[in-house]
């Protein structure tokens, strides 16, 4: 479980986040600036808060990013362009690529999950967007962290693929029964998801629900307000 009482201000924008969120898939929704990406970069450790974080018991608020047990995949920038796609997931085992053994056992498990380990020899710029993004998908499996945050990863990825790394992750997510939070503009991302769903407005969580309630059927009213309904 991850328990969060945050306080963050950035010019006229006030934030204070508070809530929890359990094992398994939760997507942030919310329009634009209402501070979703904000959320992910304080529990991410990449933007300071003030207040209290807290994963299993334990406070993490003072961890740097790379101390907290989290990974976080971005909206681009996930790989290095000048290492091999090898390279790219070792690096998630440890900064200096020595691996045992049993380390590259599991680069490269990690790398038959995302259907990449013909390609382990090749660099991010001669794969295709989905690819490079499974490479990213490969080094988040690897570092073994019970926290996923997503911000939109896929979001430049036609609906077929966006589709298919969603599946991968929500897999990976039941089967090593991860928290992942995912930042999303798409309600119908977070249906197919199937999860949980949050609603930030203004710098607070202001609804919490299951995916299903986006159809419309048991009506909850600040995601009924979100779609324009
Ligand atoms: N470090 C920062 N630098 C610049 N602006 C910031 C920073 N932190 C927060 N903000 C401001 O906080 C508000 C929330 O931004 P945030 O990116 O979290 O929203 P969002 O809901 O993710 O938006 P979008 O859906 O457009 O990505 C915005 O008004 C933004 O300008």
């Amino acid at each position: 479980m991850l328990e969060f009482n945050l306080h963050y201000q950035w010019d006229d924008f006030k934030a204070h986040y508070s809530g929890s969120f359990d094992k398994g898939f939760t997507c942030l929704l919310g329009g634009s600036g209402e501070g979703k990406s904000t959320l992910l970069y304080l529990l991410g450790g990449f933007l300071k808060g003030e207040g209290q974080l807290r994963f299993d018991e334990r406070d993490v608020l003072s961890f740097e990013a790379n101390e907290r047990p989290i990974t976080t995949l971005f909206q681009s920038d996930n790989v290095f362009p000048q290492l091999s796609v090898w390279d790219n997931v070792a690096i998630g085992v440890h900064p200096s690529r020595k691996l045992s053994l049993d380390d590259q056992k599991r680069v490269t498990q990690s790398l038959k999950k995302v259907q990449l380990d013909h390609l382990s020899s090749k660099f991010p710029g001669e794969l295709s967007g989905g690819q490079v993004q499974r490479v990213s998908i490969a080094r988040a499996l690897v570092r073994k962290q019970p926290i996923l945050l997503l911000d939109e990863p896929f979001s430049a990825l036609d609906p077929a693929l966006r589709r298919e790394m969603l599946n991968l992750v929500k897999e990976v997510t039941h089967e090593q029964g991860l928290i992942t939070i995912m930042v999303t503009h798409s309600p119908d991302d977070a249906l197919f998801v199937d999860g949980k769903i949050v609603l930030v407005e203004n710098g607070k969580l202001v609804a919490q629900d299951d995916a299903q309630v986006l159809k419309g059927n048991n009506r909850n009213a600040h995601f009924e307000r979100y779609l324009g309904r």
